[in-house]
């Protein structure tokens, strides 16, 4: 009897947490990204939009009404890309944040033919480090969602040329990528805008996928 009434006490007063990793090349926006989350769900933050590059990790726990969502911001300076993987166990989705004003316009197959340059453009680095990511055996069937990131700038990328030069490409050549559930929104982090509509999405898929990677309750 108290076993059942501890379930049913912890059944109704616990939620579901799912844990979020923020990806992306150095100074896509993932910081303010995270800093513009906290202040939308947590009204007593004020954004810090005046942000360094990250060398670490931020971590942050966003309330919302149906689940905790612990948001993992980590640096995306080449040199700590190869922490990223350490995460990819316990996330139940992943944000990329692209930089729309830094990928030349988007078109992958301009690139020129060879490895060496692919690597140098930052549009070649971005596909490969995507690539990357989904390849990870740990990351198989993760949700994953692309933000085009800094849409407020003139000189930005329009979402659907990144969608369809850079994002379809990289999703197409992933293997398994049938049963894997993805999207590209547009954003500004600076601004705010798309920020909630990317969290509700999130919300909705790790849900979605909980029979996958189940969440823990807290
Ligand atoms: N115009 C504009 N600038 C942005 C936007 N998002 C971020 N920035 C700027 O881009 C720069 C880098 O932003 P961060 O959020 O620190 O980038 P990051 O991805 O966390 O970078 P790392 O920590 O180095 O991986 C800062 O100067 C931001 O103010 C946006 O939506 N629009
Ligand atoms: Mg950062």
């Amino acid at each position: 009897m108290y076993h059942l009434i501890k379930s049913l006490y912890l059944h109704a007063t616990s939620k579901e947490e799912y844990s979020v990793l923020v990806l992306g090349l150095d100074g896509a926006g993932k910081t303010t990204f995270l800093e513009q989350i906290k202040a939308v769900y947590n009204t007593q933050h004020e954004p810090n939009l005046k942000t360094v590059p990250t060398v670490g990790q931020n971590v942050s726990l966003i309330d919302l009404p149906d689940c905790y969502l612990k948001i993992w911001d980590v640096g995306g300076q080449h040199s700590l890309r190869g922490l990223w993987q350490s995460y990819y166990g316990s996330a139940h989705a992943i944000v990329f944040v692209v930089d729309s004003t830094d990928i030349g316009d988007a078109d992958v197959n301009k690139l020129n033919e060879g490895k060496e340059q692919e690597e140098e453009s930052r549009l070649g680095e971005c596909k490969l480090v995507l690539e990357d990511v989904l390849q990870n055996d740990e990351t198989e069937s993760v949700p994953v969602l692309v933000l085009a990131n800094k849409q407020d700038r003139e000189d930005c990328v329009e979402v659907v040329r990144i969608k369809e030069g850079l994002v379809r490409k990289v999703f197409e050549g992933e293997q398994g990528s049938n049963v894997r559930d993805s999207r590209v929104l547009p954003m500004s982090a600076l601004t705010g805008t798309g920020v909630i509509e990317a969290v509700e999405w999130l919300c909705s898929r790790v849900r979605w996928n909980k029979e996958g990677r189940p969440p823990t309750m807290r």
